[in-house]
């Protein structure tokens, strides 16, 4: 089971500091809690988020990672993603890029489809290990749950002050349409000779990422900086990031920012990582581009920049199943795969 103490991250390893915005206040709708909210999505993308009431669900789904990791690998492959796009279910460590050059990833992951969590027992999108099964009702389906209510509060605070209808954005993340939602744990097992990335550099593919982190590793490329800066995990604090879906729908206002997972620095770097990430993404029927015809302040960011490009021309869901499809080593011809699965990172203007 993982630990649930760790050693402190080092004191003489530079971080980058974020923002702290306390969930309750933001129920509260607290104008001055709204506003820093609004500075961090708007300048960074990233923020951390206290007194958001998941500490014991996260503790569960660490479990539930735990126990689905010690399956015999040859039971965790029945699970695989596969090649042709989709996320949901068991991914190998190796199993994807994370560069152009197509080395190899080293963080083995577990996804749950939140259509799977909110049908159970029905099955709405695959299969899992008994392991998930086991804990849906007990342990993932309420993570879920929770994670949604958070990330729908945080979508209408962020609608209104893009001056959107009522209601537009939770609109365009139906609970009953079928998305690319999903929990994910990842498991990452120490490397002592490897410096460079675990986990590729990525913009999300959606639209709000709630992660919960006990080792550093995790590093953002600060707008106008040019070194990776770490993010320090600090205990009860989720750390929250803006996704591709947002920065798209906003015209640019909300921002997408790169990140990536490294070694966590000093003793930490000895030890298994674990992470817990609850994405929310649009519908898959939901086209990515900006809302310029619902909002006067989105329509004013797009015509400010004529040389960005905010119109996909993709869905929700072929957005997705690309940066998916092309990150697997399966399918890798060459440096333009990888290029082939960049999101609004490889249109650094959005
Ligand atoms: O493990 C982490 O700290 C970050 C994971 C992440 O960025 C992702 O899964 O998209
Ligand atoms: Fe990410």
């Amino acid at each position: 089971m993982p630990a649930t103490t760790f050693p402190a991250f080092p004191e003489d390893v530079p971080t980058h500091p974020l923002l702290v915005i306390d969930y309750e206040r933001i129920k509260a709708r607290n104008q001055d809690e709204i506003d820093r909210l609004w500075e961090a999505g708007t300048k960074l993308g990233f923020w951390y988020l206290k007194n958001h009431g998941v500490d014991e669900e996260a503790n569960g789904m660490f479990e539930m990672g735990a126990e689905t990791m010690e399956l015999p690998m040859e039971e965790k492959m029945k699970y695989e993603q596969g090649d042709d796009g989709m996320s949901f279910g068991y991914k190998a460590a190796g199993a994807n890029a994370v560069d152009a050059t197509g080395k190899k990833d080293a963080v083995e992951f577990i996804n749950v489809a939140k259509d799977d969590a909110l049908a159970w027992p029905k099955q709405a999108r695959r299969a899992y290990p008994s392991t998930v099964n086991a804990r849906m009702e007990s342990t993932i389906t309420p993570f879920i749950k929770k994670s949604l209510d958070i990330n729908n509060t945080l979508l209408e605070v962020f609608n209104d002050k893009l001056g959107l209808p009522a209601g537009k954005l939770l609109e365009k993340h139906s609970m009953e349409e079928y998305s690319g939602s999903e929990a994910r744990v990842i498991k990452t097992i120490p490397t002592p000779t490897e410096k460079g990335q675990l986990l590729g550099s990525h913009t999300d593919f959606g639209s709000l990422s709630f992660l919960h982190n006990r080792l550093g590793g995790l590093q953002v490329l600060v707008p106008g900086v040019d070194t990776w800066q770490y993010v320090k995990p600090i205990p009860g604090h989720a750390i929250c990031n803006i996704g591709d879906a947002l920065a798209l729908f906003s015209g640019g206002i909300l921002r997408s920012n790169l990140h990536r997972v490294v070694p966590p620095p000093g003793y930490q770097s000895t030890l298994i990582r674990w992470s817990l990430v609850f994405f929310t993404r649009p519908g898959n029927s939901v086209p990515l581009r900006a809302l310029v015809e619902d909002s006067p302040i989105v329509a004013e960011a797009v015509a400010k920049h004529p040389e960005k490009d905010f119109e996909t021309g993709s869905t929700s869901y072929e957005w997705f199943s690309r940066r998916i499809k092309y990150q697997r080593i399966n399918n890798r011809k060459g440096p333009e795969t990888w290029m082939a699965s960049r999101g609004t990172e490889a249109n650094p203007e959005v």
